[in-house]
């Protein structure tokens, strides 16, 4: 990763020298005066700034000082500013600070305390930025709650919004913890049903005896233990959406039910004679793969058709570019302020574990982890071990290391498989043969 920006106001030749060389960790830029400074602001955009109040043509006063810094908030208001005071300027200092200036450091500068003082600015704006970009992510989320940058997700997102208007039955697929049940809300959300109940069960959780009484409900008397009329689920949903989750698990008998319920759109209670018209979109889900099923017999078929006029498959956390990170990030901004608990960041590590974790549990399994995390974590940073994860081996993301590894990689097995020939290596590889041969010093390759 490149250096971090820093913009030095400073128009002391000697003490912009000074600055320069003892924050050689950052990519400095200087300025003299406040035109020159406003000019670095707008080309280099830095998030930290260290600025003298004293500039010309006031270098003994503070006015085009505070004008610099009334200007670069007004143009960047997320910027870090740093005032460098002398003792005599405490008072102007002060003042910078009440316009929104993010500290102070009076001279002679103590390079080590202004170093700590800039990373943790630099930190801090980090942190800003991260938020802000949560914010916007979930703000053009494609649906109420889903964090997603991956395209295949995303198009699931899409044929979800496309859906929900239809009166089409839809069937999601997806392991377990994948969002189905998030989904089939925001489904019901952009529906027209949206302001009627949206009702869910899960098939897998509930045994059959008792499953037939929770999706139809029951009468008084139809079983021991029934001492009132009770409706059931579907009943309950009636005018809005009902979620059947899991439903590969349901028994072949309620099958018959649920698919006469289908057709009929009418339920009757366990233990009851009449029959009740109930309007309920119906979606589903299950993480088993239910065509195969229902080719083998383990499923009605016909109930399979009926369930499935769009089918919508979800795929896992592992298989979505960049959505761990992203989904880290978001979980740790939710319980940090659920648990009260200052923002921690992520070392390097952990980050890295994170990427490197298959996450067979899904979203679900990261939420739970991240959250113990949260709960647990004793420093400011939450570790590997904080997460319960082995430590990750930190993928580099830095283009060059990875051409020169893919270089040396496709190099040492072109000259493998023509046993050292140069010639047909370079032939393999399309290039000249002194290239090769550079290529070859290059990596250190005999
Ligand atoms: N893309 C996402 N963004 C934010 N949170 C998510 C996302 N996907 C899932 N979640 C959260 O993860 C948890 C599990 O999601 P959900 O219950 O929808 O999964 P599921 O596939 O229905 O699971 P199961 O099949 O085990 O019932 C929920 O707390 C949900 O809010």
């Amino acid at each position: 990763m490149g250096k971090n920006k820093l913009l030095v106001v400073e128009d002391d030749a000697g003490l912009q020298k000074q600055l320069r060389w003892s924050l050689d960790a950052y990519d400095v830029v200087a300025a003299d005066d406040r035109e020159t400074a406003l000019a670095q602001l707008r080309r280099h955009q830095p998030a930290v700034v260290t600025m003298d109040l004293g500039l010309p043509p006031d270098p003994d006063g503070a006015s085009e000082g505070l004008a610099l810094l009334s200007h670069i908030l007004d143009a960047a208001p997320d910027t870090k500013v740093i005032i460098l005071s002398g003792n005599q300027e405490r008072a102007y200092a002060l003042k910078a600070i009440a316009m929104g200036a993010y500290d102070f450091h009076q001279k002679p500068l103590d390079a080590d305390t202004l170093s700590l003082v800039i990373a943790r600015a630099f930190y801090l704006h980090a942190m800003q930025q991260e938020n802000r970009r949560m914010l916007q992510i979930q703000s053009d989320s494609p649906l109420a709650g889903i964090i997603s940058r991956d395209p295949a997700m995303l198009k699931v997102c899409r044929s979800v919004e496309k859906v929900a208007p239809s009166s089409a039955s839809v069937m999601l697929l997806g392991d377990s913890g994948s969002g189905k049940e998030l989904l089939a809300r925001g489904l019901h959300q952009l529906s027209t049903r949206h302001d009627k109940r949206f009702v869910a069960i899960n098939c897998a959780a509930i045994p059959e005896q008792l499953l037939e009484s929770e999706l139809f409900g029951y009468e008084k008397g139809a079983f021991t233990g029934a001492q009132r009329q009770t409706p059931g689920k579907l009943e309950l949903a009636h005018g809005g959406t009902f979620f059947l989750d899991e439903i590969g698990d349901m028994a072949p008998a309620l099958q018959a039910k649920l698919l006469r319920f289908l057709q009929e759109r009418v339920i009757e209670r366990v233990g009851g004679r009449s029959e009740i018209s109930v309007d309920v979109r119906v979606v589903c889900a299950t993480h088993r793969n239910l065509k195969t099923l229902a080719a083998q017999g383990g499923f009605r078929e016909d109930l399979y058709y009926r369930l499935s006029e769009i089918v919508l498959t979800i795929p896992p956390l592992r298989e979505r570019a960049g959505d761990r990170a992203l989904l880290a990030h978001h979980f740790r901004n939710k319980f940090c302020a659920s648990e009260s608990r200052s923002m921690l960041a992520f070392s390097a590590e952990a980050l890295a574990a994170i990427e490197a974790h298959a996450w067979p549990g899904n979203v679900r399994e990261m939420e739970n982890c991240i959250r113990r995390a949260v709960i647990m974590a004793d420093g400011p940073q939450l570790t590997p071990a904080d997460l319960g994860l082995p430590d990750g081996q930190e993928e580099t993301l830095n283009l060059r290391q990875v051409r020169e590894a893919a270089e040396y990689g496709v190099m040492v097995k072109a000259l493998a498989r023509v046993d050292g020939n140069i010639v047909k290596a370079a032939e393999l590889l399309g290039v000249s043969r002194p290239t090769l041969y550079d290529l070859m010093n290059h990596h250190g390759l005999k």
